[in-house]
């Protein structure tokens, strides 16, 4: 190649290369475009809910695919050494470097060079602060942010990689390296009362993996999870990070285990590869005080769901990788133990070339496998991480070769895009603490609930007893009080009735005696004979008299009797009718008491069953599995967030046709509307999983489930929802009836609109599905051409994703179906017509 060429292809490439800088460090941000709303209350809603970062919650970061981000690379040229002063002191260095154009030029001889392209280029003179600055630090931040991210040396023996990262600068400040450096910036911002950090530090030596900060611990395991492909050590040490010195403590102890020679390269030469994690797991505060409401049940909040509600954490790991250096055998003069070491390094070194390689070329087998070194650095390397990677070199032309294969191999490696991607998971030990309080909680309040019930049912029952006791005494006294009066009465009349019967009889014997004597002194002789019988009979007709005025008294005060008696027993009969109310309320207070207990009853058991799964949830978590169902809404949620993480199979089907049973598909389409962006992007996925299954479309159109997921993709500003409703119309529309319904609710232009604003092809590839779907539709041709329907579907095809190619394609030729179909029909009617 001619001197001065660019093997990256230039000034063009630069352009390229400041793009894809620019989306390796930028965080992904939510998208902010506006979209008319349909009503303003909704919208309002809408964009109140919606102004967090949607990106950032768990169940869309599981599903979503990441962020593309290339592996960023910078070159550092160590300084000669004495001995290279010494011994190339007639000789040119072999490489030059030009920093401001980030361009480095390999000589090949005084007259021929070749110019190779970076992130940065670091000269000899670059400061340890400038290197940490330039290499990790965007790597760290982007760790404190929740992404995972690698930072990894890699060079020629003796070019510098220890030097660069793993300097303690405890004699010198200044030549702190970049795993101190990265700590101070980890700590300084996070706090330990809401976040943890902690470190391993290990090292491969000989394809085993060896704790260093226990040596003991020799023969760790690489456990991958064969869901996520997630690389862990589940047998490394992990020790929490306090404080600075904690951990250049750690560091130092650390390094005195690591295996290192002294060699015809380097006095202290690195025989094996170190590795440092930094674990960060920190909390996210806010977000749900931020969010406006919570599921409701009966329209009232439950404190219970709100506690069910798990906190967030991000979880993220920084890993520092010092490589042990590549070297020429015949150079180094390895023998022996050393030469055994030395093909060891050099066979991992091998090893990750071609996955570089693999992947710099896209080739679809990249083989990680093939070390351990590649396998513990898959996710650094085409994986979810941000990767930065220095490339040391020396200045010597005697080792001019080593330096242009490490100039290559970061040149490819430029070439690798990851897909970072944020970690975030619910807290659930935290949300078993909380719940372990709110039931403590629940259960003091309804012991003090049925204290206060209690003591409230003995007031009543005293308070019903007090009244009755009163009204039967008031009942006892008025009874003897009528008696003891009926009884006076009854005497006086006695009385008055035997005066005037002595009245009567007293005035007769006087009549009596006139008589007499009147008879006697005009019939002196005959009358006497009949004076005796006149007197008997008087006294028999007053007897009579006396009787029968006696009689009617007596019937009169009996009927006084009887009507007294009347009032007194219609008084008894009040009485009566008053303590059944008594008795019946009473037994009312009873019945509702009997209820709370069984509620409470009810309740306690659901508090327990909650605990128990809690419980549940925990272990299986802390085991490594995934939690288990909750009770409620948030089940839904829960489900919702494993059926997309599950991969296939029975699982998700039937837990969600289980959930469309139990929760019914009106309430399921009623959060749609949540004000709560969780419970929105949750519930349309559930919409979307039943709208998969044929047996559900009826019902979900009927319910008016393809109105709200249109109204989904005219209100919503998150992506993930506009994508996951695309798809369920999509499913919907592989109906005719549904087709025309879809077409009826504007639903072409509401799906044209969502494919202007996608950014996700995944996306794209909903929307161009559902439109192909409604191109298979003899009816609709027209409106479909009309309504801009054709012209969307095509105007996808820019994005070039294959999957979304694939569904324009299928849309095209069903279009192209109906219309061949049209014309040959018109044929036919023009030749009838003829
Ligand atoms: N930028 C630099 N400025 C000054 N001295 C440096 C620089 N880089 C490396 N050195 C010195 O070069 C020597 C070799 O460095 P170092 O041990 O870091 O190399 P290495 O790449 O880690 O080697 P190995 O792969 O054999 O472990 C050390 O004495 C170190 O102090």
């Amino acid at each position: 190649m001619a001197s001065g060429s660019y093997r990256n292809g230039g000034p063009k490439l630069s352009a390229k290369l400041d793009r894809q800088h620019s989306a390796v460090y930028s965080t992904p941000k939510a998208s902010a475009k506006s979209r008319p709303p349909a009503t303003p209350a909704a919208a309002s809603s809408l964009r109140r809910s919606g102004s967090g970062n949607p990106a950032s919650t768990p169940a869309s970061n599981k599903g979503d695919a990441g962020v593309p981000g290339r592996v960023r690379v910078a070159v550092r040229l160590r300084p000669r050494n004495a001995e290279e002063l010494v011994a190339d002191a007639d000789f040119a260095d072999c490489v030059e470097l030009l920093p401001e154009l980030k361009r480095l030029k390999l000589r090949k001889n005084n007259w021929d060079s070749e110019t190779y392209e970076f992130d940065e280029v670091l000269t000899e003179f670059a400061s340890q602060k400038r290197v940490y600055e330039v290499v990790a630090k965007p790597v760290v931040e982007s760790v404190l942010e929740g992404y995972n991210g690698t930072v990894m040396a890699y060079g020629q023996t003796g070019t510098g990689k220890t030097f660069t990262l793993g300097r303690l600068g405890e004699e010198d400040n200044a030549a702190r390296g970049i795993m101190v450096r990265a700590m101070e910036d980890i700590l300084a911002d996070t706090s330990p009362d809401t976040d943890s950090i902690s470190v391993s530090y290990l090292q491969l030596y000989m394809e085993t993996i060896q704790d260093l900060l226990v040596p003991g611990n020799d023969n760790i395991a690489i456990v991958e999870d064969p869901k996520t492909g997630d690389v862990s050590l589940p047998g490394a040490t992990i020790v929490e990070i306090r404080d600075q010195r904690n951990f250049v403590e750690l560091l130092r102890r650390g390094e005195a285990h690591r295996f290192a020679a002294n060699t015809k390269l380097n006095t202290e030469s690195s025989r094996s590869h170190a590795i440092l994690m930094v674990h960060v797991k920190r909390s996210i505060k806010g977000r749900h005080d931020a969010e406006p409401s919570l599921p409701r049940e009966n329209g009232n909040a439950s404190p219970l769901l709100s506690s069910l509600r798990p906190p967030i954490v991000r979880k993220s790991k920084l890993v520092v990788v010092d490589l042990a250096g590549s070297e020429r055998i015949d150079k180094s003069g390895s023998e022996g133990h050393s030469l055994e070491e030395a093909k060891s390094i050099n066979l991992s070194l091998s090893a990750l070339g071609k996955c570089i390689n693999s992947l710099a070329e896209n080739s679809p087998h990249v083989p990680f496998r093939d070390s351990k070194l590649t396998r513990l650095l898959r996710d650094s390397f085409g994986g979810t991480a941000r990767t930065s990677l220095v490339v040391t070199i020396g200045p010597s032309p005697r080792h001019r070769g080593e330096t242009a294969s490490t100039v290559m191999f970061g040149q490819r490696a430029m070439k690798v895009e990851n897909m970072v991607k944020l970690k975030e998971e619910f807290d659930y030990k935290s949300l078993c603490r909380r719940l372990d309080i709110e039931i403590d909680k629940l259960i003091a309040a309804n012991e003090r609930q049925l204290k206060d019930f209690e003591d409230e049912v003995e007031r009543i029952r005293a308070d019903a007893q007090s009244r009755i006791a009163e009204a039967e005494i008031n009942y006892m006294n008025s009874l003897e009080n009528e008696r003891s009066k009926y009884q006076t009465d009854y005497l006086e009349s006695i009385k008055k009735l035997e005066e005037k019967w002595r009245m009567n009889h007293q005035s007769s014997n006087n009549d009596k005696t006139r008589v007499a004597h009147e008879q006697c002194l005009e019939k002196t002789c005959n009358i006497e004979g009949s004076t005796a019988s006149n007197s008997e009979e008087i006294t028999r007709v007053g007897q009579l008299l006396l009787n029968e005025k006696l009689l009617r008294e007596s019937t009169e005060e009996v009927n006084d009797l009887k009507s007294q008696v009347l009032h007194w027993k219609n008084l008894e009969a009040s009485a009566s009718a008053e303590i059944i109310k008594l008795r019946k309320m009473l037994d009312n207070e009873a019945n509702q008491k009997q209820k709370l207990e069984e509620e409470i009853r009810i309740l306690k058991g659901q508090l327990l069953q909650l605990s128990v799964e809690a419980d549940k949830t925990r272990r299986s978590l802390e085991s490594g599995g995934s939690g288990k169902s909750l009770t409620g809404l948030d089940s839904i949620m829960s489900q919702a967030r494993h059926s997309q993480l599950r991969d296939s199979g029975n699982g998700p089907k039937a837990s969600i046709a289980k959930l469309f049973e139990q929760v019914g598909l009106q309430k399921i389409l009623s959060l749609l509307e949540s004000e709560d962006a969780d419970v929105r992007i949750h519930a349309v996925k559930v919409v979307a999983n039943l709208a998969a299954e044929e047996a559900n479309q009826e019902k979900i159109v009927e319910a008016g489930g393809l109105t709200s997921l249109l109204m989904l993709l005219r209100i919503s500003e998150d992506e993930t929802i506009r994508r996951v409703a695309a798809g369920a119309i999509a499913n919907l529309a592989m109906n005719e009836t549904n087709q025309e319904l879809i077409m009826a609710q504007s639903g072409i232009s509401l799906l044209s609109m969502t494919a202007a604003d996608a950014e996700d092809p995944q996306t794209l590839r909903m929307v161009a599905g559902a439109v192909a779907n409604l191109c298979g539709n003899d009816r609709l041709q027209t409106r479909l051409r009309g309504e801009g329907g054709i012209k969307a579907l095509l105007g996808m095809v820019r994005c070039g994703h294959p999957d979304v190619l694939a569904q324009v394609a299928r849309g095209i030729a069903n279009f192209a179906k109906c219309e061949s179909r049209a014309s040959t029909q018109d044929q036919v009617r023009c030749h009838n017509v003829g």
